[in-house]
């Protein structure tokens, strides 16, 4: 029988992990609330220099929290995001929704001429004030996100924009960086549902 040496007490490896990212990444330059939110990220995709593309408004996750605190929901573009937030950390048992799946989603998206996940934004409209946003996929969803906030749309009280990929995924950040909403985006390609979900469940706890 092969029997390998490996970590196999879970606290432990975490324990490990997070001091292994705070020993090699730059963290430095980072409030301590956004550099405990980084440990996370840079914990989900496993690359320390993750921390040179992440950028924030400098109240970030103090607004997020404070949101979380109030019971806000937090509204995610891919059920992916969603299934990735850990419900217990949340302070008041907030509301965590993805309307993507929702019926009348592809009929939006076929009106609007827009992908399904940009168009699912549209029933957010009614719960969208004060919410925290955690967009981790769609970089369409991001510049509907914008679009619907420039019209005069409901504010979030913070958008945590980190959509992956290589079509519109730095422009839409870009774009959310040089709103004037609550942000925090990775610059450049890299994002995605497991960094987002990590953030939020950063945000979401008291201690790392
Ligand atoms: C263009 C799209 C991109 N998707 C990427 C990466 C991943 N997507 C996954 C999955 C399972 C889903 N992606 C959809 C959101 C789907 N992806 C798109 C769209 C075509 C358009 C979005 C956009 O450009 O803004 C989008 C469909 C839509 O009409 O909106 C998804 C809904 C597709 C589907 O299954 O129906 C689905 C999300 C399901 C959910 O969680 O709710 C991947 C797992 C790969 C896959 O299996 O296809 C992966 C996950 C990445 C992550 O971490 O989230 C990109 C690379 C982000 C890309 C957008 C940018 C680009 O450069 O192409």
């Amino acid at each position: 029988m092969v029997v390998y040496e490996y970590e196999k007490d879970g606290a432990e490896i975490y324990r490990q992990s997070f001091a292994t990212i705070r020993a090699e990444a730059e963290l430095g330059g980072l409030p301590d609330d956004v550099a405990r939110v980084a440990v996370r990220m840079i914990h989900a995709c496993g690359q320390v220099d993750l921390v040179e593309d992440i950028a924030c408004s400098p109240a970030v996750v103090q607004r997020a929290r404070e949101a979380l605190d109030a019971g806000a929901p937090v509204l995610c573009d891919a059920q992916m995001v969603a299934s990735g937030i850990t419900r217990r950390r949340l302070p008041k048992d907030n509301d965590v929704l993805c309307t993507l799946d929702d019926p009348r989603t592809p009929g939006l998206a076929a009106e609007l001429g827009t992908t399904r996940t940009a168009a699912a934004l549209e029933l957010w409209r009614d719960r969208l004030d004060g919410a925290v946003v955690a967009i981790g996929n769609a970089p369409t969803a991001l510049f509907h996100l914008l679009e619907m906030v420039a019209a005069g749309g409901p504010r979030p009280a913070a958008v945590l924009g980190i959509p992956v990929g290589f079509i519109g995924a730095a422009e839409s950040k870009d774009a959310l960086a040089a709103s004037d909403l609550e942000f925090l985006v990775v610059r450049g390609r890299r994002g995605g549902s497991a960094i987002t979900a990590a953030a939020v469940n950063a945000i979401a706890s008291d201690a790392e």
